[in-house]
C-alpha cells in the first residue's frame, strides 16, 4: 500500500464539532473520504446500532429544545414585567424633566449668575476672585486632625466653631475648601469615595475656627463596613456643640436628590443647626438652567427651613461665586478678638 510520512485532517472535520483527528493519508482512505463527499447525494451506509443512537440523541436534542424554550418563555413573562417598571421610571423622570422646564427663569436671578460670572459661559463678565483668605498668612488653612470614628474626634476644647462641609460623594466638598480657602491641600479624586474621614482644617489667625470635610453619602466607591461606619459616625459628628453650620452641597447639574431630601429630613429630627445650600459646579450648566435649577432647590428647601438667601451658587473651577461664600464663612469663624473674649467669661 502507498503510504506517505505526511498526515491530514479527516475530511469532513471542518463540519463536525469535534476537534479534528489527523489521519495517515491512504489510497483507501482518500477513496472513502471522496465517496462521503461525493454528489450523486447516496448516503453512506450506516450500521443499525448506530442509527438508533442517532435517533436516541435526536430526541434527546429536542426535549432539551424544548425545555430551553419553556424556561425562556418564562423568564420573558418576568422581563416584560421589568420592562413595564422601568418604562414607568422613565415616564415618572420625563415628566419631572417637562416639570422643571416649565419653570420660568426669574429675570433677578439670571442677573446674579451673569453679574457673578457663574454658568457654563465662554466670556465670563467677571474675572475670578483671586483675593487671598487670609491674606499675609503662609498658609491659610492647616490639616489639623482626621478621625474613621468616634473616639478620635477632634476634641476642640476652645469650642471655636467649625463649619461642616456635606453632600454626596464627588459633589466637590474638597474642592470647595480648597478654592474657598485659597489652598490646594485637600486631597481631591474625580472617582466618589475619596474623603473617607472627617478631616478638621484650622483657619489661620486672625480667625478662630475649622473647615471640616466630610465622606460623602449616596454612591462612593469604597467598602461596604466603611460606608456604613460613615453612617454611623456623621450624625454622631454633627450632635456635637462645636458644629456652628452646616454647608450642603448639591450638584447644580442634578439637584437635589433623594440621599439630600434624607439627609435634610434626618437633620432636621437630629438638632436645629444652621444650614446653608451651596450649588456646585455651576460652571457646567447653562444659565438658564442654572436659574431653574436655583428656582427649583430653593423651593425644595424651604420646608426644611432654609431661606433662598441661603442657597448659594459657586464654582470651584472657575472661582464664580466664591465671594458671597468666603463671607458666609468667615461670618461663622470668630476673630482672636472674640475668642480672647470668649476665654475672658
Ligand atoms: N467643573 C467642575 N468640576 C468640579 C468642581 N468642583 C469639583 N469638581 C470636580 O469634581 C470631582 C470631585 O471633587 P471632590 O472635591 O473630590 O468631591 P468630594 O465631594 O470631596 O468627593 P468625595 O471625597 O469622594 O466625597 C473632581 O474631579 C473635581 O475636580 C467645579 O466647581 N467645577
Ligand atoms: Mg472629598
Amino acid at each position: 500500500m502507498l503510504r506517505h510520512s505526511i498526515s491530514i485532517p479527516a475530511l469532513g472535520a471542518a463540519r463536525a464539532v469535534r476537534p479534528a483527528a489527523t489521519v495517515p493519508l491512504t489510497l483507501s482512505a482518500v477513496r472513502s473520504a471522496s465517496s462521503l463527499t461525493s454528489t450523486r447525494g447516496r448516503p453512506p451506509p450506516t450500521h443499525p446500532a448506530r442509527q438508533a443512537k442517532i435517533i436516541a440523541a435526536a430526541a434527546k436534542r429536542r426535549e432539551q429544545h424544548e425545555q430551553r424554550m419553556a424556561a425562556a418563555s418564562s423568564k420573558s413573562s418576568s422581563a416584560s414585567a421589568a420592562t413595564a417598571k422601568s418604562a414607568a421610571a422613565v415616564a415618572a423622570e420625563l415628566s419631572k424633566r417637562k416639570q422643571f422646564m416649565s419653570i420660568t427663569p426669574r429675570s433677578d436671578v439670571l442677573d446674579l449668575i451673569q453679574s457673578w460670572g457663574l454658568g457654563e459661559n465662554k466670556r465670563p463678565t467677571m474675572k475670578p476672585d483671586k483675593y487671598p483668605f487670609v491674606p499675609h498668612a503662609k498658609r491659610p488653612v492647616e490639616f489639623v486632625a482626621a478621625a474613621k470614628r468616634e473616639g478620635s474626634f477632634w476634641r476642640n476644647e476652645e469650642r471655636w466653631p467649625e463649619v461642616a462641609m456635606i453632600g454626596r460623594s464627588n459633589v466637590g466638598k474638597s474642592r470647595l475648601i480648597n478654592a474657598v480657602c485659597g489652598t490646594t491641600i485637600v486631597r481631591v479624586k474625580a472617582k466618589p469615595g475619596l474623603t473617607q474621614s472627617i478631616n478638621w482644617y484650622k483657619v489661620a489667625k486672625p480667625w478662630r475656627g475649622y473647615v471640616v470635610d466630610m465622606p460623602g453619602y449616596g454612591f462612593a466607591y469604597a467598602k461596604d463596613e466603611r460606608k456604613e461606619a460613615w453612617a454611623d459616625i456623621i450624625p454622631e459628628y454633627l450632635k456635637r456643640p462645636q458644629v456652628s453650620r452646616l454647608l450642603v452641597l448639591v450638584d447644580a447639574r442634578h439637584g437635589l436628590k433623594m440621599a439630600d431630601v434624607e439627609f435634610l429630613d434626618s437633620m432636621s429630627k437630629l438638632r436645629r443647626l444652621p444650614k446653608s445650600i451651596i450649588l456646585t459646579k455651576c460652571d457646567l450648566v447653562r444659565p438658564d438652567i442654572l436659574a431653574r435649577r436655583y428656582q427649583s432647590v430653593c423651593q425644595d428647601v424651604h420646608k426644611f427651613g432654609i431661606q433662598p438667601s441661603n442657597v448659594v451658587m459657586v464654582s470651584a473651577k472657575s472661582g464664580a461665586g466664591l465671594i458671597p461664600l468666603r463671607t458666609l464663612l468667615k461670618r461663622e469663624l470668630m476673630t482672636t478678638a472674640e475668642a480672647e473674649a470668649a476665654a475672658g467669661q
